[in-house]
């Protein structure tokens, strides 16, 4: 990849696009002038774009340190004055910076109000009044906030974490048909991800970043795997799985719990059982704390039926279960899908903050913002089941232009990536090769000279995009892959110990989880209605069989005649709430195919 990034790029759209053949040369060359223009245009905010972002970056990594620094030296003082003298030194670095494009970039970052961090706490600075998020800390912190800057520097003196490098080679995954072949779903992927990193897969609905991230995290389906997948150039063993995080699309969690119960029995299931009750208490606060839920803490869940937390919020429980146990991977399978972009970035702002605590993190992607996909370490960009791209998120713009494929207009990173692995050139220069392949395969168009108005199929795209990887990157990074990595053995040796650590004793797991039930239940149990219909069902029992003697044989009678009626009721009670319940589901159900369109 770094030889392409040398290569000048052939594709100069500034230039005129002069460059030699190949695939340097594109069907841009031959636009009007204005058309020229806009390219120009697109082609540099893409690249400033690029550029800003990673000075940011540098920038918030530098402040993040000091805040670090300072949290460390700042002992017994108070918190307030750490606070002070940590956004003194951020304000000096936004006015360092004011004067370069890094500062509207760094505005738009601290106007996230993210307030938390996994190294340490980071307010935003002084004098900067972009932040709308009531969680955002200031410098007049109410005393639940100053707890909640202790807990963070708590943090600080948490387990480190086992550094895991993770590399796939070829990886292929074919599912057995009933019929015929058997289907391919991803054909040959490589890559990897070191601590520290985050890696984003994106990709086209269907193009397999499910299936790729489940075998990645050691949970393929049914089908055929081949290919490698190393951890530390070890293969996956079962006492990896503690070490490995998932969180999957699909939430699973308890309607009726609050996000505090939620967090507290998942610490006390997991953890380690060298951990107290107490211990296993706190680091749920601590999590809890870290992920800026503090405020929601008591608040349900909620589902479809009873109103709770937000997405974002949710989204975030999600993740706290899955951090909670300091695992060294952390697989994501689209964190960010129904949340605004805002919300998105903020999501992606704490795994990058997670990763920055020495874990790998893994997540696919649907559609980020522009702001979003820079935040990105790593990218893979599948296309139905192949490689379309691997490397550094930053490179793939210049990658993508080098093989003569730039946006005509200004347009999010993203979305031109999306289009080009989805097969659609529409406002995007189509390279040379490509036209030519296309022409020379279609006569007709090219007698009627229509040059202009033809656009290449989406699978001509495809097969474009795959040979061009291919043929110019795929072997150099094969070959990066290869090589071993300069761990030492202690550090294999973790990765395939067979010791594993239960969290509970089978006893204690049957307790928690028979407390969890009651709590998720208590809402049904302890309703009025129920209150009120067990009472009143005691008292007619109670009248019915008033001073009835169940000693004589009469009397025994009596009770039975008497009760026979009411356990009739009863029993078509329950019948017709039985067919009542029948219906409504199969109402909800075809409510919900309605809105989806189904019907
Ligand atoms: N167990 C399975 N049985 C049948 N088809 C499967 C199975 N697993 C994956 N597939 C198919 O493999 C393809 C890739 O699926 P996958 O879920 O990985 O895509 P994706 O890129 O994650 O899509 P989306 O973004 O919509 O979630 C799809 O066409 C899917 O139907």
């Amino acid at each position: 990849m770094e030889s392409i990034m040398e290569k000048p790029v052939a594709v100069d759209a500034a230039a005129g696009g002069g460059g030699g053949g190949g695939a340097g040369r594109t069907r841009s060359d031959q636009l009007a002038p204005s058309q020229s223009l806009s390219r120009t245009a697109s082609a540099e905010t893409v690249l400033s774009n690029a550029d800003t972002t990673s000075l940011s970056r540098k920038s918030s990594f530098g402040r993040k340190r000091t805040a670090s620094a300072g949290g460390g030296g700042g002992g017994g003082g108070g918190n307030r004055h750490i606070r002070k003298s940590r956004s003194a030194q951020l304000k000096v670095d936004v006015e360092d910076l004011v004067s370069s494009s890094a500062a509207l970039s760094r505005a738009s970052s601290a106007s996230l109000g993210f307030s938390f961090t996994f190294t340490g706490f980071t307010p935003p600075p002084q004098g900067m009044h972009y932040s709308a998020d009531p969680t955002t800390f200031s410098d007049d912190d109410s005393p639940m906030d100053i707890e909640a800057g202790a807990r963070r520097r708590k943090k600080l003196m948490t387990e480190p974490t086992l550094p895991i490098y993770l590399k796939f080679t070829e990886v292929k995954y074919r599912l057995s048909a009933k019929k015929g072949s058997p289907r391919e779903i991803l054909g040959g992927i490589s890559g990897s991800v070191s601590p520290g990193e985050v890696l984003a897969l994106m990709g086209p609905s269907g193009s397999g970043k499910t299936t790729l991230l489940s075998i990645l995290g050691g949970r393929a389906g049914g089908g055929a795997v081949e290919g490698c997948v190393s951890y530390n150039d070890e293969p996956y063993s079962k006492s990896l799985k503690r070490r490995i995080g998932f969180v999957t699309q699909d939430d699973v969690l308890f309607t009726h719990l609050t996000v505090k119960e939620t967090l507290t029995y998942a610490a006390l299931l997991r953890l380690p059982r060298t951990m107290t009750r107490q211990q296993k208490k706190e680091r749920a606060m601590d999590i809890i704390y870290e992920l800026g839920l503090e405020r929601c803490q008591d608040t349900m869940i909620g589902g479809s039926f009873v109103r709770g937390v937000s997405g974002g919020e949710r989204k975030r429980v999600c993740i706290g279960n899955e951090i909670l146990i300091n695992p060294s991977l952390l697989f994501l399978d689209e964190p960010t899908s129904g949340l605004d972009s805002t919300t998105a970035l903020r999501i992606v702002q704490l795994l990058h903050d997670i990763a920055e605590d020495g874990k790998t993190v893994i997540t696919t992607i649907h559609q980020p913002s522009s702001r979003l996909f820079h935040k990105f370490d790593k990218l893979i960009l599948l296309g139905k089941g192949s490689l379309l791209y691997f490397g550094k998120a930053s490179e793939a713009m210049p990658y993508f232009q080098s093989i003569g494929c730039t946006p005509l207009i200004a347009m999010n990173p993203a979305e031109f990536l999306l289009d080009l692995a989805n097969g659609n050139t529409n406002d995007v220069s189509v390279p040379s090769e490509l036209d030519d392949k296309v022409h020379m395969e279609n006569h007709t168009l090219e007698n009627n000279n229509s040059k202009n108005d033809y656009r290449p199929s989406a699978q001509d795209v495809h097969e474009y995009l795959v040979d061009a990887y291919e043929t110019r990157v795929a072997f150099k990074e094969k070959k990066k892959l290869l090589a071993p990595l300069p761990i030492s053995d202690d550090l294999k040796a973790t990765i395939t110990s067979s010791k594993r650590e239960w969290g509970t004793s089978w006893c204690q797991q049957y307790s928690i989880l028979f407390c969890r039930g009651i709590k998720e239940r208590r809402h049904d149990y302890l309703s009025w209605m129920r209150i009120t219909q067990v009472i009143a069902t005691s008292i007619i029992l109670g009248l019915l069989w008033w001073h009835s003697d169940p000693s004589t044989l009469k009397g025994l009678e009596d009770q039975h005649h008497k009760t026979m009626p009411f356990y009739a009721c009863r029993l078509a009670y329950c019948f017709s709430l039985l067919c009542f319940g029948v219906s409504f589901l199969s109402l909800l159900q075809s409510s919900h195919s309605l809105k989806r369109g189904q019907c």
